[in-house]
């Protein structure tokens, strides 16, 4: 489980695309890859905007569940799994595939992904130390007591001043 973050790391749309293509930028050189797997749902967004900068049109999706409340990670669940015909692309074990989640944090997602590919190239926007490891390419990396509020999750709300006892 993630340990209750002190810290905010709030992304807006425009950031995201910013971050996104910057990954795509840095993959580039890394290919060529023939496939896009993108860990749902995560990891569709950024999907989205790689395979558009890269060219690639062939998307599979790995369905990873783990986080059911917020902040709390619970048992990590596979609800669909790589298809064959993927599965088979380059050695069998995955060379050539380009793995995308939005962004890896204990990277347990990460590993039981990497066991179903583990020559895929791994790529995440954001990652936190314990998951880096496990991933080949991302952007930003943020401490482990930071929680990253993605835009899709999010909505305008009233803030309050900075200076106590004052209003807006
Ligand atoms: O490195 P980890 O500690 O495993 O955490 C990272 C995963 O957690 C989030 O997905 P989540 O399971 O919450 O599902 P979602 O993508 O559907 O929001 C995130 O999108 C990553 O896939
Ligand atoms: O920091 C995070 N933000 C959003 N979802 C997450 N899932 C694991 N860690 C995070
Ligand atoms: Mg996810």
């Amino acid at each position: 489980m993630a340990a209750p973050s002190d810290k905010a790391f709030p992304v807006s749309w425009d950031q995201f695309h910013r971050d996104a293509r910057a990954l795509a930028w840095r993959l580039a050189g890394a290919g060529p890859f023939e496939a896009i797997v993108c860990i749902t749902r995560g990891g569709l967004v950024p999907a989205a905007i790689v395979a558009r900068e890269l060219g690639i049109r062939l998307i599979e999706t790995v369905c990873v569940a783990s986080y059911h409340d917020y902040h709390e990670q619970g048992s990590l669940q596979v609800l669909k799994d790589v298809a064959p015909s993927i599965r088979a692309i380059g050695d069998g074990r995955g060379r050539g595939v380009l793995v995308l989640d939005d962004l890896t944090d204990t990277g347990k997602t990460a590993q039981v992904v990497r066991a179903m590919l583990p020559d895929a190239h791994f790529a995440t926007v954001y990652a936190k130390p314990a998951g880096r490891p496990l991933i080949d390419t991302f952007v930003t990396e943020v401490s482990q007591d930071t929680w990253i509020y993605f835009p899709w999750d999010m909505g305008l709300s009233y803030q309050a001043p900075i200076q106590p006892g004052t209003s807006g």
